[in-house]
């Protein structure tokens, strides 16, 4: 395990969630702020983009996440470009998107890049979580909580402890610490 990762986030949402997560595990969770310009493509394309720019930035390893919120009637939209559409139309927006479907689910995905360094390939850690989309409930304090619904609440219903147990985000990194143990084995 290293001691500490390098979160490259604008999010201070995100970046709490990820420290509550790889802290409890003992990992030290440093963080900088650089604005990456975002690419379209693929969710894994967009991550990967994401990961060399930060690399590239920071000098050195980093982590980021790049999450996704995709619509099932909507054949996975919006996708990587859930930022922009949440910015644009906003929660009611978002879910008159859906209006003329009856079916409503929808996927958190969280999508982790880890680089060694400048010039590294990136690796992917990737955690889904299943749910609905609702009319805003609960505080709105970080994206599209309000309105993403998984067994009976929303996101933004639960405690915060009660979301990073289950959230698409816990189990991308679950995945990342997997991948960490692995490399320890075979420097051992
Ligand atoms: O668990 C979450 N629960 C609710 N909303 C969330 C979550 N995680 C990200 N979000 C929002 C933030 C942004 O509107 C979009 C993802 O865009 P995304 O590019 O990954 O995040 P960002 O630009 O805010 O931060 P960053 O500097 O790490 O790219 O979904
Ligand atoms: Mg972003």
């Amino acid at each position: 395990m290293p001691t500490h990762v390098n979160l490259i986030t604008g999010n201070p949402n995100k970046l709490r969630e990820v420290k509550a997560i790889l802290e409890a595990a003992g990992i030290e969770v440093r963080s900088q702020n650089i604005d990456l310009e975002e690419v379209q493509g693929s969710i894994e394309e967009v991550t990967e983009s994401k990961c060399r720019r930060a690399a590239e930035q920071a000098g050195g390893p980093v982590l980021v996440d790049d999450t996704s919120l995709c619509f099932k009637a909507l054949g996975g939209l919006p996708g990587p470009y859930i930022k922009w559409f949440l910015q644009t139309l906003g929660h009611e927006g978002l879910n008159n998107l859906l209006a003329a479907y009856p079916d409503k689910s929808a996927e958190a995905v969280a999508t982790f890049g880890y680089s060694a360094g400048p010039g590294h390939k990136p690796i992917l850690f990737q955690g889904r979580c299943p749910g609905k989309i609702v009319p805003a409930r609960g505080p709105t304090d970080f994206g599209w909580d309000p309105i993403f619904e998984y067994e009976g609440k929303t996101f933004a219903e639960m405690d915060k402890s009660e979301k990073n147990k289950i959230s698409h985000r816990s189990l991308a990194l679950q995945k990342l610490q997997d991948w960490f143990k692995e490399q320890n084995k075979g420097s051992e």
